[in-house]
């Protein structure tokens, strides 16, 4: 054992017997602390405890340090130091990208809902995240078919009469609308469906969800957190911020589009994706060539100078050839 434990240093204890022997003081002074036993892996960090199951490599602890090295999260390098196969050097491209081989996130079983979430389309497209009812029907008027409700800071029957008005604005459309974090007011609507945060997979009913019929859309900002979301076998995964934002403090840095072209090919043919994070016309052709089939935008419609060209624009970017030769 070290004799003096930095707040940059990361505590490896093989087997659980040496976990049990460690000092207190070692999981407070470091910046992480990696249990290795047989079957599974844990990372403690300061209060977050990240557990996966699985088989690895033998190299996975040099993975581990090159994923670091790469920047992710240490509980995302994790994951793709699991993931890391030494059968996939001779290809042209060894970053784990295959679902089978990445490890399985331990204590979620009870989290979660047995009847799987409705479907939504595999490319839900243009995807405007808007702050009330009002914004919802003048998109809708635009022909947007797709968005979402995310209302902050209003007081229950203000928020429950603004759910229930863009929900039957949004029926009338035949519009795809989902109602950001408010679940049981989204149930209660009778919304398209509802878009949960990882925070809120403890506290919302997920079962309750599934059986009132609604779709389930949850955000992710890495691969840790993939690994939960599809767990619960949602209708959708977000993943973001792919550019830097001014929209929301994010808890991780932008992940880039080298990224999101990889989390397409680790989810392809499971999930559907949607892109989120600084997306705008200027870059909405770069994010949809990595394959997501969704982008979802805040100011690039709320901060729009002329809304109807901006949506003209986006709706555009997603169908180039629509409308050639009419
Ligand atoms: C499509 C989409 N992706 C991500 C988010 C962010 O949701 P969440 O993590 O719940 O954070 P808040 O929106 O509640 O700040 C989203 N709303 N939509
Ligand atoms: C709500 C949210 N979740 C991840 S990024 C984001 C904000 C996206 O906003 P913008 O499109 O303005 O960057």
């Amino acid at each position: 054992m070290p004799s003096s434990i930095e707040a940059h240093d990361l505590i490896i204890l093989y087997s659980t017997t040496d976990a049990a022997q460690a000092e207190s003081s070692y999981f407070s002074a470091a910046a992480g602390v990696l249990t290795v036993a047989d079957k599974t892996i844990s990372l403690q960090c300061g209060d977050k405890i990240y557990s996966l199951a699985g088989a690895r490599s033998n190299d996975w602890l040099a993975a581990f340090a090159a994923f670091l090295d790469c920047n992710f999260m240490p509980h995302d390098a994790l994951v793709l130091a699991h993931a890391w196969r030494t059968d996939n050097l001779a290809a042209n491209d060894a970053w784990p990208v295959d679902y089978d081989s990445f490890p399985r996130v331990v204590g979620l079983d009870h989290l979660r809902s047995n009847t799987p979430f409705a479907p939504c389309p595999w490319q839900l497209g243009l995807y405007p995240v808007v702050p009330n009812a009002d914004w919802v029907e003048r998109l809708l008027d635009l022909g947007v078919t797709t968005l979402q409700l995310r209302a902050k800071n209003l007081e229950h029957a203000m928020l429950q009469a603004e759910i229930k008005r863009a929900v039957q604005a949004a029926r009338q459309h035949n519009a795809q609308l989902f109602i950001n974090d408010h679940w049981q007011l989204a149930i209660e609507a009778n919304a398209y469906g509802v878009h949960l945060g990882q925070e809120d997979l403890c506290t919302a009913n997920l079962q309750t969800i599934a059986n009132a019929g609604l779709r389930l859309g949850l955000s992710t900002h890495g691969y840790y957190e993939m690994l939960v979301a599809y767990h619960f076998q949602p209708s959708y995964i977000a993943i973001g911020a792919v550019f830097p934002t001014t929209t929301k403090v994010m808890p991780t840095t932008p992940q880039g589009l080298s990224r999101l072209a990889r989390y397409v090919q680790l989810l392809k043919e499971k999930v559907p994706l949607v892109a989120i994070g600084g997306i705008d016309h200027a870059v909405l052709a770069d994010v949809l060539a990595t394959g997501v089939g969704s982008a979802a935008v805040v100011r690039a419609v709320t901060e729009a100078s002329d809304l109807r060209e901006a949506v003209v624009a986006l709706q555009q970017g997603f169908a180039p050839n629509a409308g050639l030769g009419k």
